[in-house]
């Protein structure tokens, strides 16, 4: 035997499923309408009357062309002659004009059949979408801000996901690192960033990830497709959904290679003697400082020499300041030849020369200063055919732990100095 049929379905009268079907469209959200075949409203809701203030009655029997702008009711009109045209149901889009707005709605316009299956009717059941319309213009324009940005920009951009691998990556990111565009995209960030600085760009995600710094900066060396390493300042920030969850990464990466080798030439300009290329005072002062802390610290004996020309003048005088200049740079070149890497050669002004022995007791340093004295004295300047002799004078002294400073260790060396000036030059004292 067949289950009986519900109770409801069974006992409701045609007035009651009328009832039914109005109590469901009146407490709908959505506009619902039903039109005859000519156009005339046979039903609006409850939501369709208030959305253009007009009551319920007011639509029955009458066209969209009586109740709205022409071109308003012609799209409606054209929407249900397809509808009818087609007998098939039909989801659109429709601008209807509401209290002076553009408003969107979201169509679904239906046949409506008798009990022949003959069609009498066109429904309509419209969704209003515009605060969706205008939130999905919202993030577009947001996105096409973005996608210019990162495309024309003029520094390297790239997404990178969570993984370390590259989502996306801008065209002046592929040319900064030598590839076509974009062929870097899929690839692990990690493949062409210096091994040696792989551990400490881990150490700052991990910090960003965990929220202990909201974005971050690090200079790090990336690997060119040609093989070479370029520096570069990266910018690391963290997007996250609106719950929180790490998303992805952006880094802005700028090359600053050739602002640290110009940083590093100016550097080495400012601290060489551009005649000679020896360090000029500051530098040889700064490591005379290190070198006293150690003396300090460990105990271990430096000794300081300072050097200066015998008559210099007069070589000037007789062959010209510019050879007088030549015997400056021969004499520079021949002593950096005969130091060992770790003393230092600097010019301190002038025609007076000092140099920086660490590790050196006095015995070693004063045996230095009379090979450097009686090697200038045999070996003159060949300029052409002409020979100029040259002597130097030498006064030296040790780095003391007691010595506050380096122009404590100069003044002895330059005491020094004065004695064996005083002696008769060409010769070698000690204080
Ligand atoms: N060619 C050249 N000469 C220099 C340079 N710097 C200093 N001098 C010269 O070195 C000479 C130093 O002269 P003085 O200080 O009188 O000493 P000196 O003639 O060497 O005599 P003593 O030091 O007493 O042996 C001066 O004539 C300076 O012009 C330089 O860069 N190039």
């Amino acid at each position: 035997m067949p289950p009986p049929k519900s109770q409801t379905t069974q006992t409701l009268n045609a007035d009651q499923q009328a009832a039914l079907f109005r109590a469901i469209a009146d407490n709908s959200n959505n506009v619902v309408g039903v039109k005859d075949l000519a156009g005339r409203y046979l039903y609006v809701n409850t939501k369709y009357s208030q959305l253009f203030h007009l009551p319920q009655e007011h639509y029955l029997g009458r066209t969209d062309a009586e109740l709205f702008p022409a071109d308003t009711a012609a799209q409606f009109r054209a929407n249900d002659l397809r509808v009818q045209h087609d007998n098939m149901a039909l989801t659109i889009e429709e601008i209807v004009q509401v209290d002076g707005q553009t408003r969107h709605f979201l169509s679904v316009k239906f046949p409506i059949h008798d009990f022949l299956g003959t069609l009498y009717a066109t429904g309509l059941i419209a969704t209003d979408i515009t605060a969706r319309k205008a939130a999905e213009q919202l993030l577009w324009a947001s996105e096409e801000r973005f996608r210019l940005a990162f495309e024309q920009a003029t520094v390297g951009m790239a997404m990178i996901d969570i993984g370390g691998n590259i989502l996306r990556i801008n065209p002046h990111g592929s040319q900064l690192f030598g590839y076509q565009h974009p062929e870097l995209e899929g690839r692990s960030i990690e493949s062409i960033t210096h091994p040696q600085d792989r551990a400490r760009v881990m150490a700052l995600i991990r910090k960003i990830l965990r929220n202990d710094l909201p974005h971050g900066e690090i200079e790090k060396r990336y690997l060119h497709k040609a093989g070479h390493f370029l520096h570069c300042r990266v910018a690391i920030s963290l997007v996250r959904d609106p719950q929180g969850v790490p998303l992805y990464f952006v880094a802005h990466i700028n090359d600053i290679t050739e602002t640290l080798r110009i940083e590093e030439e100016l550097l080495r300009l400012a601290n060489t003697d551009p005649l000679t290329g020896v360090a000029n005072r500051r530098p040889f002062l700064e490591r005379m400082q290190q070198e006293l802390a150690r003396v300090r610290r460990y105990g271990t004996p430096a000794c300081c020499l300072m050097l200066d020309f015998d008559h210099f003048k007069l070589i000037n005088d007789r062959w010209g300041h510019s050879s007088g200049d030549a015997v400056l740079r021969y004499f520079s070149q021949t002593c950096l030849q005969r130091l060992r890497a770790t003393d230092l050669l600097g010019r301190l002004g002038g025609e007076e020369f000092a140099i920086l022995m660490p590790d050196t007791a006095l015995a070693g340093a004063r045996e230095l200063g009379e090979q450097l004295r009686v090697w200038v004295a045999e070996h003159p300047l060949q300029i052409g055919d002409q020979q100029i002799c040259f002597s130097i004078s030498l006064g030296m002294t040790e780095l003391r732990a007691d010595d506050k400073n380096p122009d404590q260790v100069l003044a002895r060396t330059d005491e020094a100095l004065y004695r064996a000036k005083d002696l008769g030059r060409n010769r070698v004292e000690v204080v």
